[in-house]
Formats: structure tokens, sequence, C-alpha cells
């Protein structure tokens, strides 16, 4: 707890059902593969509880598991960072473009492709345009889309990602692409607000973007963590508040891959 600063006693419930750690533990995810937190705070019962419920709303029989679990292996085994999204919050993205009935989707941050394989695989007529800085990040990126099928609608552009967005501005503009209807902002937190800001004109009224890592295992609460994605994750917030072209909620969550929070604006 004492990186967290939240105040429970050692008797209280809180204490008792949380029993947050402050050291790495690895326990097995939803998909049998370890994770750790990025922000070194994990527990048991959150991963147990993902655990269960993945093996009910996602069972292997369901089409995409394998594709899924080989992007993560061969991600792992490529010498990717284990930093790929969540499953329960992949899965969560998938259905929301879904609902949403979304043509395209743009990513900031591909990484192996592991949310581009979720959304494109529960959504067979999803467009997925996925941007993505680091060379090596992007060929994986594109064997896993490959072996999940998906890569005749998954595309994945290298480059920065502020100098990648005026270019499908373009191609929106000229009519070749559809506006976006879903934004998922997952790359370098310095430029949440950025992506944010710069992808409004883009999407559709009703267009749902969500920026993840916003609640950090609650060190959002530090103004004075001078860390530049700590930084990154209160400026979006409190730009998005200000900001009339959207509505916006922070929700936390808590997994198998710690305790942390997306923010989610809906384009007026
Ligand atoms: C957290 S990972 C993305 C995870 C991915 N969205 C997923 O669900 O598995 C962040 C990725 O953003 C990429 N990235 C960092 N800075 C970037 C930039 N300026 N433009 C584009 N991509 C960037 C990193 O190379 C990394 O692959």
């Amino acid at each position: 707890m004492r990186d967290l600063n939240i105040q429970t006693t050692a008797t209280s419930p809180t204490h008792q059902i949380l029993q947050i750690f402050a050291l790495k533990i690895n326990t097995m995810s939803t998909q049998g593969l370890a994770f750790t937190s990025k922000f070194h705070v994990q527990n048991e019962t959150w991963t147990a509880v993902d655990s269960y419920t993945q093996s009910h709303v996602h069972p292997p029989s369901t089409p995409n598991h394998k594709a899924l679990l080989d992007a993560l292996r061969n991600s792992r085994d490529k010498g990717l960072p284990d930093i790929a999204t969540a499953p329960t919050v992949a899965k969560m993205y998938a259905l929301q473009c879904k609902a949403s009935k979304v043509q395209h989707a743009l990513e900031f941050g591909t990484l192996g492709a592991y949310t581009s394989i979720w959304l494109a695989t529960v959504n067979p007529t999803l467009r997925v345009t996925s941007l993505e800085i680091n060379e090596h990040h992007a060929a994986v990126a594109r064997e896993n889309l490959r072996n999940a099928g998906v890569a005749d609608r998954v595309s994945v552009r290298l480059g920065a990602a502020l100098d990648l967005l005026p270019v499908l501005a373009a191609e929106i503009e000229r009519g070749e692409k559809p506006k976006l209807g879903f934004v998922y902002i997952d790359a370098d937190k310095e430029n949440n607000w950025n992506y944010l800001d710069r992808v409004i004109a883009l999407c559709e009224p009703g267009a749902v973007i969500y920026v993840d890592n916003i609640v950090r295992g609650g060190s959002i609460l530090d103004a004075t963590n001078p860390e530049p994605r700590a930084q990154g994750a209160r400026r979006v917030v409190e730009m998005a508040g200000k900001d009339e072209r959207v509505d916006s909620v922070v929700m936390q969550f808590v997994g198998e891959k710690g305790y942390d929070g997306m923010l989610m604006a809906v384009v007026r």
C-alpha cells in the first residue's frame, strides 16, 4: 500500500479483500500467460476473478481464442515488451465497436497488434488503422495479423503518430476512408492530449475514444510526480473535462494487469 497512499487498516474489509502487493507477483492470467503489472500493483483475487470470468465468457472454444494466444506468444518470443492491453479490456473495446456498429477504428500504439486482432476478429467488416513508431513492433504486428487472418482489414502504419495523423486526416477528407467511430489511444502517454485533441475532428458524432493507463495505480493523484507519462494522464483528463467537443468519464478498473483505468470520451 505504501506506493499508493490508500488508507486502509490491517483489519478493514478493503484490506482483507484487496491485499494489494507492492511487489510484482506472477500469477497465471486468463490466457495461461503470466502478466506483470506495469505499476507494480497486482493482486491474486483480481487475477483469479479475471481467470474465472474469462473462462466462461471467452472459453478456448471461442473462434479467436487461439489467434490471440498465438499473438501474445509470438510477441513475447520476438522480444516485445509485456505491455499489451489486458484481455478483458481489449474485448470490451471490441464489443464497444460491435455495439456501435463501427466501420473504421483507429489505434495509437500497435505493439504486437493484440487489441487490433480483438477488434477485427469480433467485428468481421471493421477496418482498423493502427499507428506504430517502432519498426520491429510493426513487423511482429503484421506477422500476428496475418496469422490471425485479419491482415487485409488492419493497416499498420509505421511512424510517429503525430506525423501519421495528418495523412489519415487527408484520406478521410478525400472520402477514401470513413470517419472514425472508435479510437484507442495507447502510445506515448506524454502525447495523450495531443492525440485526443487532433483526432476529434476525424470522428463521426457519437464516436467513442478511449485513452488507456490513466489511473496508473493511483499515481494520477500526484500532481508533483515529474514522470512525463503521469503528467500526460493528468493533462488529458483536465483538458478533456474542459473540451466542449466531447463528454468524458474516467473509469477505474482492477484485474490481472493490476490497478488502472481509462478515460472515455464520446464525441458530441
Ligand atoms: C502500450 S503499447 C500498445 C499496446 C497495444 N495497443 C495493445 O493493445 O497491445 C505502446 C506502443 O506505442 C508505440 N509508440 C510509442 N510512441 C509512439 C509514437 N509517438 N507514435 C506511434 N507509436 C508509438 C510503442 O512503440 C508501443 O508499441
